[in-house]
């Protein structure tokens, strides 16, 4: 393993091997620790897109809140899940799964479609023709908009899927999914999550399942994977310290440096990271 490897793995935290039970033990007292040192906060919010990540997190998260509410009279804590499909969601089905197997407190529904198109209109009427690419985009911000408008209503924090594939190849939307309060699975590759998912007892199709954001009218439900360039088996044995081939080293680390932007705080004179 070369230097830029050995870095990128320190940097995100990945263990080569992980036990899944002690993961899961650690993402759930991560968040109830966040909710006691914060006593006036009562959950968390998580859009469920019916895919790994959301599934993973948002049961998490319940388990959190089942925990911290045990032995008391009113439950003052709750996980909020909610859907926030643009129009009609080819794969909505695997969201009621998810909710299925998550069982939170309570789940809203947001369409964000009349936002989304909203904002692509006043754009247009501006002389900005936004592109689908970059429509996409808006979608993921316009759902980062309302978890939060959910959170600040309902005395709750925002959760992220971010996870050490995505962190390392920059594959969210800036100030979109890549929006938000606490990141309990950021550490952990794709792999590792689907580890976990087994062991919590999800159904096999929903970690199985290949992963997509999802943000293109023109390209619907486009894996991830052929977006990148470059598989999450790759990308997931570069993160374990292991040999891939030069193709997909070279891709992972192109991705790697051109996100370097997004996994820091807006950038001020004081920054060096990007000389
Ligand atoms: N979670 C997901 O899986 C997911 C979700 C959405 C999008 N995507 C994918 O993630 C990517 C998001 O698209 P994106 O990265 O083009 O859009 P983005 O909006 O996330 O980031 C692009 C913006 O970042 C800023 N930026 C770019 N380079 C910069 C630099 N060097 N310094 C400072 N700021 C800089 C600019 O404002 C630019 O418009 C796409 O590949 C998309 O398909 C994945
Ligand atoms: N359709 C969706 N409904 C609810 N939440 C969603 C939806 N699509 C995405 N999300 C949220 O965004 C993150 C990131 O998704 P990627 O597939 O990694 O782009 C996802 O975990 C949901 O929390
Ligand atoms: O973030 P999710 O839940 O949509 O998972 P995936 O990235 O696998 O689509
Ligand atoms: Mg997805």
């Amino acid at each position: 393993m070369d230097e830029l490897q050995q870095r990128i793995i320190e940097e995100l935290e990945v263990l080569p091997h992980i036990d899944p039970k002690e993961e899961i033990r650690k993402s759930v007292d991560f968040m109830k620790a966040y909710m006691l040192k914060h006593g006036f906060f009562n959950g968390y919010v998580l859009g469920i897109s019916g895919g790994q990540d959301s599934t993973l997190v948002g049961k998490l998260a319940q388990m959190a809140v089942d925990e911290l509410n045990e032995g008391r009279d009113i439950e003052k804590y709750q996980f909020i899940a909610v859907r926030l499909p643009y129009g009609n969601q080819k794969d909505a089905s695997d969201v009621d799964d998810a909710l299925a197997f998550i069982q939170p407190s309570v789940t809203f529904e947001v369409n964000i479609k009349a936002a989304v198109d909203a904002s692509a209109e006043a754009l247009k009427a501006a002389g900005v023709e936004i592109t689908d690419f970059t429509k996409g985009n808006e979608k993921a911000r316009e759902r980062m908009k309302a978890q939060y408008s959910i959170a600040a209503n309902y005395n709750c924090v925002v959760l992220g899927t971010d996870q050490a594939a995505e962190a390392l190849t920059g594959f969210y939307t800036k100030y979109g999914d890549g929006g938000s309060d606490l990141v309990p699975i950021f550490r952990l590759n794709k792999r590792q999550g689907r580890q976990m998912l087994k062991e919590l007892g999800c159904p096999e199709h929903l970690y199985m399942k290949v992963p997509t954001a999802d943000l293109e009218d023109d390209r619907p439900m486009l894996p991830d994977e052929v977006a990148l360039g470059v598989s999450y088996e790759e990308v997931d044995d570069y993160l374990e310290g292991k040999d891939v081939s030069d193709t997909a080293k070279n891709t992972i680390e192109a991705l790697y440096r051109n996100s370097q932007h997004k996994r820091h705080m807006p950038i001020t004179i004081f920054d060096d990271f990007w000389k």
